[in-house]
């Protein structure tokens, strides 16, 4: 007997992390909808960025890569709907494609994890901090210009046991992942947001849907947290005009007041010795033109050789 065609396909990487979120998602589908989890289906993915873990994102091509084998199956078809790591997005989606909905989002920090320290003050002169993002390393060596960045990828599992091989003396991770495995008890400390900007649109999720697929924008509809959706929406307005290709250490952070939202956002040398930072805020629904207004700010305050200067080749 054939099996009955699912409710709805869902893409997704395959790493534990990207799986956790698209069983969050199913689940979350299917009690809006009243239909039972398992007449969704997870369909997973490898994507690039996976098979090229061992080299820097920024240095392989940058964040689309997280995303095209899954963006290729919804364009074609086979699935319905992409469940993503909002800060593992382009900012320039593929055509025909569309960001239909937002999950309420996780905690924003980063976690620091050590075996041997408590907290970024504490590593010893020189120490080894492991790390692939161009953010985190300029933010690390804007605080301990002594330390050494190595490089550091890979699951949440993969680089707990770079830890306990001496390969560094300590990584950060976002929390928002580490909660959604049920592993945030490995967190040493968790840094403090203003001082230590997260990733644009860090902890959210983002659901994509082919433009115009009116039946898989309408399944995602009730998922979307509207508070998310603003933040994440002004925050990648703002990485747009920066720099689409995540070549450049940004940082952002926003928070609600009431109707209101306020844009904080950073940018730092790749060394992490010059930084410029601002702020704007304004009406929330107004989030795209605040985002793109922060930025412009930033780069008059850097000036305008300052992503040539700073940026990776
Ligand atoms: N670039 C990898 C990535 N993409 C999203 C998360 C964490 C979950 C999130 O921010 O929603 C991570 C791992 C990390 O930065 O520790």
């Amino acid at each position: 007997m054939q099996s009955p065609a699912p409710f709805a396909r869902i893409g997704t990487r395959g790493s534990p992390l990207a799986l956790a979120q698209a069983e969050a998602t199913r689940d979350l589908l299917a009690r809006a909808h009243g239909v039972d989890p398992t007449a969704i289906d997870i369909v997973s993915f490898v994507s690039t960025a996976d098979r090229l873990k061992d080299r820097p994102l920024a240095e392989v091509g940058g964040k689309g890569l997280f995303t095209k084998e899954i963006d290729e199956a919804l364009l074609k078809g086979e699935v319905d709907i992409g469940v993503h790591s909002a800060k593992d997005m382009a900012t320039t989606l593929p055509e025909g494609m569309t960001l239909a909905a937002f999950l309420e989002r996780e905690d924003v920090r980063d976690a620091f994890i050590s075996l041997t320290a408590r907290g970024i003050d504490y590593l010893p002169e020189g120490a080894r901090f492991g790390t692939s993002s161009i953010r985190r390393a300029a933010q690390v060596k804007r605080l301990r210009p002594d330390l050494m960045i190595v490089p550091f990828r890979g699951n949440v599992e993969t680089r707990l046991q770079k830890l306990a091989d001496g390969v560094a003396d300590a990584t950060l991770l976002a929390l928002a992942g580490l909660k959604r495995l049920g592993e945030d008890r490995r967190a040493t400390a968790i840094l403090d947001a203003e001082s230590f900007m997260p990733a644009p649109a860090q902890g959210a999720i983002g659901l994509a849907v082919r433009a115009g697929d009116d039946r898989a924008t309408a399944l995602v509809a009730p998922l979307n947290h509207l508070p998310t959706s603003r933040a994440v929406t002004a925050e990648r307005a703002m990485l747009a005009v920066l720099d689409g290709s995540c070549r450049t250490p940004v940082g952002a952070l926003s928070r609600m007041e009431g109707e209101g939202i306020v844009l904080q956002g950073e940018i730092l040398s790749l060394d992490g010795a010059e930084r410029f930072a601002a702020e704007v805020s304004g009406r929330a629904e107004d989030g795209e033109r605040l985002g793109a207004e922060l930025a412009r700010q930033l780069l008059r305050a850097a000036g305008p050789d300052f992503l040539s200067r700073w940026s990776l080749p």
